[in-house]
This record gives C-alpha cells, sequence and structure tokens, in this order.
C-alpha cells in the first residue's frame, strides 16, 4: 500500500503507518495542483490536512485510491461526491480537534476583548499606551453560539464556567442538549438581537455559506463582537468588513478565511480585527491525535476492517458491525442471485428484513444486496462507497424495511427485484449464525448454498422433469452437486435449484429447458 502525505501532520501518525507491514509513505507537501494530478496516480491513500484541495479533477487521476484521510474536521476542501461516485472512501479524525479548536475559540474571544494582539505589538514597538487599550470583560455578556456541535459544545460548557450566558442555535440539536450543555436553544434572529459575542462552528457548506451577511449584521447589537474559528466563508467578509467600518460590529476574531491565506484583504487593515493563520487545531496534543486517528482508519480500510470515521458509507461501532457481519455475504450473494435470475432493466431493489436482525442497524446489509446485484449488472468496480450512488446513477430505487412478521426463521431477508418486465422475490437466512441459505424463490420454500454455480428452473411438477434435467447436464459432463425443489401443490408449480460443479453454456440451459419441458431457466454464478 502506497500512501501519500501532503499536508504537515505528526509524526505519531506516520510512525504508525511505517510500522504497517507492507506500507509505503511518501511525505510531499506543497504539491502544486499539477503536481498532485500527476502524484496521485499511483497512490492507494491520500492524507491531507486544510491545504490541500482534492478536487474531482485529482480524484478523476487517481487510479489506485482507496482512502483520502483528513487528519482533522472539515473535508470543504474535498470533493466528497466524487470521491464516493469513484468508491474512495472518505473518512476524518472527528474528535481529535476538538478542545484545540474550542481552546483557540476562547483564547480569541479574550484576546479581543483585551486588545491583547494591539497592545502586545504597541509595547514591542516601543509605547506604553494603557489607556488606548482599554477592553471590556466578558462576565455577564451573551455568547450566541452558531453551531453546537463538538466544538460549539466545549465553548458553550467553558462561557458558562466564565459566567457568560449562551443562546445556541443549531438545527440538528435538541434543546435538552443544548440545556445539559449550559445553553438555551433558540432562533438566529434571538442571537443576532441579544448576542455580545457571537462564534460560529458550523460546517462550510452551501446551507452555512455567507449565513452571517449585510441582512444578519443589520439585525444584530451594535457593539457586538464576532469570532470565526470554524471556517471562511460561513460569514460574508465583504459584509463584515462594512460592519466593522460602520461600527456595528465593534470587533472581530478571526482564525480562518475564504481565501487562505487572506493575502490582500481590507479586514487585516483594520486595528478592531484580530487574526491567526488557521490555527485552531495546532496544538501538539490535538496533532498527535488526528494523525494517529487517521493512520488508524487507513490502515483499517486496507485490512477490510470498519474505516469508523467514513464519511460516505455507514458508520457503525465494531460491537454492531461484529452482529451484522454474518449478514453481508448472504446479502451479497442475495444481490447477485436475485440479478441473475430476471429478465429486464433493474427499477427497484426492495430488502425487507425480519426476525432478529430487525435489532440490528442494517444499513451495511441493504448496500451489501445493492453491490452484488450490481456487481452482477455493472460488471464494473462497485463497492461499499458507491454501491447506492451507482444505483441512483442508473435509476435504480432502494426501498428498506423491517417486517414485525417473524415467520419460520430466526432471521430472514426478502429481496425483491422489480424490472420494466417482472418482479422476483429471493429469500435467505443464515443457520447458526454462519450458514448461509436461499430458502425461498417467490413463495416457494427451498433451501440451497449460495455458491459456485447454480441452475433455477421454473416447471411443472411432473414425473421425468428431474430426470429430463439430469440427463442433459450429464450428457454435457456437468456434475451436479446438491439440489432442492418447492413446489406450491403435487404436480403444481415448481422450483428446483441446482448446485452444480461446473460452469453451464447457455445451450446446455436452452437444451435443458426442451428435453425436461421447463417454461423456464437461469444459470446463477455466485
Ligand atoms: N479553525 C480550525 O482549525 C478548525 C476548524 N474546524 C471547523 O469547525 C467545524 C465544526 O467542527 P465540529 O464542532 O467538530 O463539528 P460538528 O459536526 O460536531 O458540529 C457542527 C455543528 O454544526 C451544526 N450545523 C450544521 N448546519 C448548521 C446550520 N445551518 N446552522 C447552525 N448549525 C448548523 C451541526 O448540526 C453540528 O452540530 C468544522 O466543520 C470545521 O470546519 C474544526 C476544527 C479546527
Ligand atoms: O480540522 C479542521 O477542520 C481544521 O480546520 C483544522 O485544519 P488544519 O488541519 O489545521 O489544516
Amino acid at each position: 500500500m502506497k500512501v501519500l502525505i501532503t499536508d504537515p501532520i505528526s509524526d505519531e501518525g506516520i510512525k504508525i503507518l511505517k510500522a504497517e507491514p507492507g506500507v509505503q509513505v511518501d511525505v510531499e507537501t506543497k504539491l502544486t495542483k499539477e503536481q498532485l494530478i500527476e502524484k496521485i496516480k499511483d497512490y492507494d491513500a491520500l492524507i491531507i490536512r486544510s491545504e490541500t484541495q482534492v478536487t474531482k479533477e485529482v480524484i478523476d487521476a487517481a487510479q489506485h485510491l482507496k482512502i483520502i484521510g483528513r487528519a482533522g474536521v472539515g473535508i470543504d476542501n474535498v470533493d466528497v461526491p466524487a470521491a464516493t461516485e469513484k468508491g474512495i472512501i472518505v473518512a476524518n479524525a472527528p474528535e481529535g480537534n476538538t478542545i484545540a479548536a474550542c481552546e483557540h475559540t476562547l483564547a480569541m474571544m479574550f484576546a479581543m476583548s483585551r486588545n491583547i494582539p494591539q497592545a502586545n505589538a504597541s509595547l514591542k514597538g516601543g509605547k506604553w499606551e494603557r489607556s488606548k487599550f482599554m477592553g471590556v470583560e466578558v462576565m455577564g455578556k451573551t455568547l450566541g453560539v452558531i453551531g453546537l456541535g463538538r466544538i460549539g459544545g466545549e465553548v458553550t460548557k467553558r462561557a458558562r464556567c466564565m459566567g457568560m450566558e449562551v443562546l445556541a442555535y443549531d438545527p440538528f440539536t435538541t434543546p435538552e442538549r443544548a440545556k445539559d450543555l449550559g445553553a438555551r436553544l433558540t432562533t438566529l434572529d434571538e442571537i443576532y438581537e441579544k448576542a455580545d459575542y457571537i462564534t460560529v462552528h458550523t460546517p462550510l457548506i452551501p446551507s452555512t455559506r455567507h449565513m452571517i451577511s449585510t441582512p444578519q449584521f443589520e439585525k444584530m447589537k451594535k457593539g457586538v463582537r464576532i469570532i470565526n474559528c470554524a471556517r471562511g466563508g460561513i460569514i460574508d467578509e465583504a459584509a463584515l468588513l462594512e460592519a466593522l467600518k460602520s461600527g456595528k460590529v465593534a470587533g472581530a476574531a478571526l482564525d480562518v478565511f475564504e481565501k487562505e491565506p487572506p493575502v490582500g484583504s481590507p479586514l487585516l487593515e483594520l486595528p478592531n480585527v484580530i487574526v491567526t493563520p488557521h490555527l485552531g487545531a495546532s496544538t501538539k496534543e490535538a496533532q498527535i491525535s488526528v494523525a494517529t486517528i487517521i493512520a488508524e482508519q487507513v490502515i483499517n480500510a486496507f485490512k477490510g476492517l470498519p474505516v469508523t470515521t467514513a464519511l460516505n458509507i455507514p458508520v457503525m461501532k465494531p460491537e454492531a458491525m461484529e452482529k451484522i457481519k454474518p449478514y453481508l455475504p448472504l446479502a451479497e450473494s442475495l444481490g447477485k442471485f436475485a440479478a441473475q435470475v430476471v429478465d429486464g432493466r433493474i427499477k427497484e431493489i426492495d430488502v425487507t428484513y425480519s426476525g432478529e436482525i430487525t435489532q440490528k442497524d442494517v444499513s451495511l446489509v441493504t448496500i451489501a444486496v445493492v453491490k452484488g446485484m450490481l456487481d452482477v449488472k455493472k460488471g464494473e468496480l462497485v463497492n461499499y462507497v458507491n454501491a447506492k450512488a451507482v444505483a441512483k446513477e442508473y435509476g435504480i430505487n432502494i426501498v428498506e424495511s423491517k417486517s414485525g412478521e417473524v415467520g419460520d426463521y430466526t432471521n430472514l431477508i426478502t429481496v425483491t427485484v422489480k424490472t420494466d418486465s417482472m418482479q422476483r422475490r429471493v429469500q435467505g437466512t443464515i443457520f447458526g449464525n454462519k450458514d448461509a441459505r436461499i430458502v425461498g424463490i417467490d413463495g416457494y420454500r427451498i433451501e440451497a448454498i449460495p455458491a459456485g454455480y447454480m441452475i433455477v428452473t421454473m416447471h411443472k411438477d411432473r414425473p421425468g422433469v428431474i430426470g429430463n434435467v439430469g440427463t442433459v447436464l450429464g450428457k454435457n459432463d456437468i456434475n451436479i452437486a446438491g439440489m432442492t425443489v418447492g413446489r406450491e401443490a403435487v404436480r403444481g408449480e415448481a422450483i428446483m435449484i441446482l448446485n452444480v460443479d461446473d460452469a453451464v453454456p447457455q445451450p446446455v440451459l436452452k437444451e435443458m429447458i426442451e428435453k425436461a419441458g421447463l417454461y423456464d431457466a437461469y444459470y446463477v454464478k455466485l
């Protein structure tokens, strides 16, 4: 495995990677876009921080890339949909730098309140200006926290200890969580109306880009102070500049910028703006933590172990993963099997779970069904990362449901495939936590091992059919390893599955249909 690291990460992470047998690690920082496009071709993994721009062009140029590891949180510099489409895992290190970013936010709040950067520069410049740098206290003030996630939550807890009242806005959190942290969840408008300090802690995504702009500054209290240690672009810098110039905003503390470095930004000229060069995550502790986490995730990806911080595949805890693991090969086999016993273009895949499995997180099991089906239909690289995206691209609707009905099986996975011309239902179960079986087709009870070469026949139950099928196979030197028949009634409609030891050419299948008088027969290869 070849790992390319293009932004500086802690040696601790590099050591972990190098200790892994068969891993080659190359650190190449400050690559130009063109150099990265050229380099990436040879690598299996890419590790980055916020500086490397992993664009679609870069992803398209990659030939072996399996994982992009972000040694940090924000992934706004990665084209995640492009990676997903190509089956590349994107993983980050979400908890590694929470405290670093939180403490930096508080450091910036204090530095701004007490004019520390300005006073430091003045004194070092030979001046002694005590009255010029009169500050304000944070105690008793209202802090507005926009984005009450990991960092926003830690900032809230500490702000409360400093005697601040905290109002928070986050559309994806609960009033209970906010209360536990010491904040009151409210609207953005109330924050704008009441806050003395506003700090943003959301990701940079389309819905947060320029979420604070001129109309929002207009609603704010005069003299408000703004902190941005999240991402440049959440706050509209041009609008902030105007709000600072007009006196609406008394000060701004910025760690991040719309363009980094912010060369020539007029914000840098203002005395009431203090800045740091994207240092939020730059503590020894955070860097060791994120580098270690991401190195482990990259290794896991190569060992086929769960990548627990992956952002584009369902992530589950190792214990949960352990519980559904036996179902993944069965699900993939059911998908592959079902794809080979239908005609026409697949329009919908419906996966229904019943029995004990309904207590588990089955999202990955559904993906395994889809992956199996697309492996057959598309014959191209489909994996757990891109299976759903590929299905969507081909206009295949995926439906997942859990049924309360407990039939004869402890666990049952029912896969219904709808094509433009027909519908087929295939059911499977696991016996004793390890033995996968196909136990039903279109309501007929059967019991077949989903493996190797198989033949599925649809016929009328009458003497001679099975004998004739055996004769045709024998004549063509195809050995039968197992057989199961399901029928609706004696001499009624029937389905048979044969496990055979050899591949079955189409002409043999045709001969079988004719000689044995079958309605239809399908050859399945798992
Ligand atoms: N300056 C620096 O060096 C660092 C910056 N960051 C930035 O901080 C951001 C937050 O990091 P974490 O707290 O770890 O992430 P998180 O995912 O724990 O928290 C983000 C929160 O924002 C909320 N959110 C999403 N859309 C929102 C909206 N429209 N309005 C209000 N809230 C919204 C989410 O519900 C979530 O609770 C990262 O995405 C990253 O961009 C993170 C680490 C270091
Ligand atoms: O983790 C994040 O989102 C950060 O912004 C930290 O960025 P960095 O790794 O220091 O370039």
